[in-house]
């Protein structure tokens, strides 16, 4: 039986050549639900060969593949589906160029954008930050007050973000998160990308 919450893996800012290997071995080590192909400024063609090479290696362990910003490179690529923020175009139109796939929106610390991503279509809506991360500047900062009002009044599911590790993640998984989706807690765990999911596994499992 699948948990009730779940990893979402979002790759690492850049890649180095052997990460086939790391993320093979990382999405062996447990359940993860879905990898975020997250090329911050890499232009279409390097992300094309990167969905290439990383794309197969997720869907044969059943993980959905989503990519970053571009809906419709995402749909162009026969990726799974697409994250978008509030800055990457319009999300009713993403919505009809991912017809049947996933599209999932940042809404930040926000309950209005939050109803307006559930009204365009999303199959989840992602809040953050929730804690400090060294991945990312962020300018918003969620509770998890946002995570219980949402998942007490809303069927979408809700993605948490921002500085979550296996330490810190517990009152998330508490107040409803349906996905803990993280960078650093998997790829940067000292003992490596397999590592850092069992942590997160056990973490999720036990809170
Ligand atoms: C699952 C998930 N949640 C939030 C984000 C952030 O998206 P965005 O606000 O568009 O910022 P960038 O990732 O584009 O820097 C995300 N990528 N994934
Ligand atoms: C990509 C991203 N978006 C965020 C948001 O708050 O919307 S925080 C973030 C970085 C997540 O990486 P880590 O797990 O290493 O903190
Ligand atoms: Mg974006």
């Amino acid at each position: 039986m699948e948990p009730d919450c779940r990893l979402y893996l979002i790759t690492p800012p850049v890649l180095p050549p052997e990460f086939p290997d790391l993320l093979a071995a990382a999405l062996d080590a447990g359940d993860v639900a879905c990898l975020q192909l997250r090329l911050k400024d890499a232009l279409p063609d390097a992300i094309k060969r990167a969905v290439d090479a990383l794309m197969p290696i997720a869907q044969a362990r059943n993980v959905a593949f989503l990519l970053n910003d571009d809906a419709a490179l995402a749909a162009s690529l026969g990726c799974d589906g697409a994250h978008l923020g509030q800055g990457d175009g319009d999300h009713e139109a993403a919505r009809k160029l991912l017809d049947g796939r996933t599209l999932g929106i940042t809404c930040h610390a926000s309950r209005h954008l939050a109803m307006q991503a559930g009204e365009v279509g999303a199959d989840y809506v992602a809040f953050g930050a929730f804690f400090p991360t060294l991945t990312k500047e962020t300018a918003h900062s969620a509770d998890v007050e946002l995570l219980a009002w949402w998942s007490e009044m809303f069927e979408i599911p809700s993605v948490a973000i921002g500085g979550i590790t296996a330490v810190n993640c517990a009152p998330l998984v508490q107040a409803g998160a349906d996905f803990l989706a993280v960078v650093g807690a998997v790829w940067s765990h000292p003992d490596g990308p397999a590592a850092g999911v069992r942590a997160m596994n056990a973490a999720i499992a036990a809170a």
